[in-house]
């Protein structure tokens, strides 16, 4: 993707706005309890630092609906980047976002200095992507560098709207995002090989749909798989079912055959009396799931044949956990999968979320050429969607 980047434009001395995805998880105390979002921005504001820039950064967190709601109070987020940054980030607390503080720390800022705003959806107009709030938040600015590719699916004031104010370039973030998935879809060396998983095939029916168009093989595990399965007349208990996607399940099989795309569905699964940690399961092949059990991971034998595809790829691109991770008796099966990942001498994407959570929590994580920052923006990018927060970058 030929967009301009920090490194295209002067920012010796320049207020430069940066839209970060700081929107990390916390627990009930406020703490960060994973915070690579936040790392995942720091490239791009050490270089606005280091050619002395004024980096004056916004995000949102969570979903407060435009109240400002201080449980979702960016202030634990600026702590945790001035620990990172070794380095004094200004927290400017107001509830407007574009209040006094904030226009008080930005007149006041030297070279080099990083200032925090406010949760931008603190304000209503936010999510609206009301011109006004837009230039309000442009107005601190005469720069504006979009690195938020997780928010990047939003067309936003913060993400898309204020473009129209201030030039804009993008951070090292969204363009490592773009530029390692950007190529598996593009030129992806082969063979390339493309999991999915997850509770719906609802949601990623469009990304099935633009793969197919450019995988050798495409994995379908997890809860989606038993809809794909009850669609090749599998009986399948009481396994997760979208009733209303047996048709379309159909008809993407028929498209993976006309296309010449090999499809591996799991042979076996873990299956289990009830949706809980410790209920009683067993490994039955597909064809002999029990009435009154649900799959809830994919059995060895499917490990075994999704990881012998993994092995042979030259990309790899995953998305949706294979079983239940989160519950170690139904955790097997995704282990597998990111470990055979791991092993791979191919190209590894994670395209963010839950299967990004799952390789953290396993272990594979660093074993990864790229895990996506983004959960619903890398599906969309999959899906081969334009994101509004990447069309507002100027090209090159
Ligand atoms: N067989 C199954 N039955 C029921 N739930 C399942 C099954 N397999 C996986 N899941 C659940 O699917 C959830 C993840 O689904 P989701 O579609 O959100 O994945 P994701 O795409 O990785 O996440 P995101 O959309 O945030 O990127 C997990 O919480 C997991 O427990
Ligand atoms: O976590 C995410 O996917 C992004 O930060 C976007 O958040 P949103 O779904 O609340 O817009």
């Amino acid at each position: 993707m030929n967009k301009k980047n920090i490194e295209d434009i002067g920012v010796k001395g320049k207020k430069v706005l940066v839209r970060c995805d700081f929107n990390v998880p916390m627990d009930e105390n406020k703490n960060i309890t994973d915070d690579i979002r936040i790392q995942g921005a720091l490239p791009t504001i050490k270089y606005l630092i280091e050619n002395e820039g004024k980096v004056i950064l916004m995000s949102h967190l969570g979903r407060p609906k435009g109240d400002p709601n201080l449980k979702y109070s960016l202030e634990p987020v600026a702590k945790r980047l001035a620990e990172l940054l070794g380095k004094e980030v200004t927290f400017a607390s107001d509830n407007e976002v574009v209040g006094i503080s904030a226009k008080k720390a930005v007149s006041e800022m030297k070279n080099g200095e990083v200032v925090l705003l406010q949760n931008v959806r603190f304000r209503k107009e936010e999510t609206k992507n009301n011109p006004a709030f837009a230039k309000e938040l442009a107005s601190l600015a005469e720069i504006f560098v979009n690195d938020a590719f997780g928010t990047a699916h939003r067309a936003h004031a913060s993400t898309a709207g204020v473009a129209d104010y201030l030039p804009c370039v993008s951070g090292y973030l969204i363009q490592k995002e773009i530029d390692v998935m950007g190529k598996a879809l593009s030129n992806p060396e082969k063979p390339f090989v493309a999991i999915l998983g997850g509770a719906k095939v609802s949601d990623k029916m469009g990304v099935i749909n633009n793969l197919l168009e450019k995988v050798d093989t495409l994995i379908i595990g997890g809860g989606m798989a038993y809809t794909f399965l009850k669609a090749k007349g599998y009986e399948i208990g009481n396994s997760l079912l979208e009733v209303d996607k047996i048709e379309l399940s159909k008809e993407l099989m028929a498209k993976a055959e006309e296309k010449g795309v090999k499809l591996l569905l799991p042979l076996d699964c873990v299956a289990a009396k009830e949706f809980k940690a410790d209920a009683v399961h067993k490994t039955v092949g597909v064809e002999n799931i029990p009435v009154d059990m649900m799959g809830l991971d994919i059995g060895k034998e499917s490990i075994g044949i999704f990881s012998e595809a993994i092995k042979e790829a030259k990309t790899i691109v995953w998305n949706g956990p294979m079983g239940v991770f989160e519950m170690p008796a139904f955790a097997l099966g995704t282990k597998g999968i990111a470990e055979a990942m791991a092993n791979c001498n191919g190209t590894t994407i994670i395209g963010g979320g839950d299967s990004a959570a799952a390789a953290e929590q396993l272990g594979f994580a660093d074993k990864m050429t790229h895990i996506s920052t983004g959960g619903g923006a890398s599906l969309e990018f999959l899906e081969g969607k334009e994101l509004p927060g990447i069309a507002v970058i100027e090209d090159k």
